[in-house]
């Protein structure tokens, strides 16, 4: 969620987010180290900080979306969004959305998966800011942007 180079190096209250997230080795399957944020959503100072971290950095950017990841994404973006004044839209999982989607199809770190956004949520030109819970290979974070930049008048 975090990268040392973006102006929170010493920090104090990243070291306080770091400790409340829990780490649950070989889930959910043997080798992957997962990083459980629940266990920091259980934390009410350590979540404000997290969320704080973000529209601190974020606000004041002409910033009109914030797109969220599901399912983790989903947790930290909306708060996130209403602090910055912008508005919410949810990169979803296939079969979710209810009106006309574009879909973007990825490879994550144990499978393949596809996230889609309605149709008309996002107007060309916005300015938009991705959240979700972790980076492992990329993958999802890729297609979070390929989805974004489809967008068409
Ligand atoms: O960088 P990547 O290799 O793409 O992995 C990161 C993604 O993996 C996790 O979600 P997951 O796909 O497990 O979905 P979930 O939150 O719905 O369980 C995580 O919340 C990110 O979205
Ligand atoms: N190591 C990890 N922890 C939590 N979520 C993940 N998604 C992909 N890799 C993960």
């Amino acid at each position: 969620m975090f990268a040392a180079e973006n102006g929170l190096r010493g920090d104090p209250r990243l070291e306080a987010i770091s400790e409340a997230i829990r780490v649950v080795p070989h889930f959910p399957k043997q080798g992957i180290m997962f990083q459980d944020i629940t266990t920091l959503l259980l934390d009410p100072k350590a979540f404000k900080d997290t969320v704080d971290i973000f529209v601190d950095r974020y606000r004041d950017m002409d910033i009109s979306v914030v797109a969220g990841v599901e399912a983790r994404g989903f947790m930290f973006g909306p708060s996130i969004a209403l602090a910055i004044g912008a508005k919410f839209v949810p990169l979803s999982k296939p079969r979710k959305l209810p009106g006309k989607v574009i879909s973007e199809a990825y490879e994550l770190e144990y499978g393949t998966d596809c996230l889609e956004m309605h149709i008309g949520a996002v107007q060309p030109g916005e300015r938009a800011l991705v959240i979700d819970d972790l980076i492992a290979t990329g993958g999802t974070f890729s297609a979070a942007i390929r989805l974004l930049g489809t967008v068409q008048a």
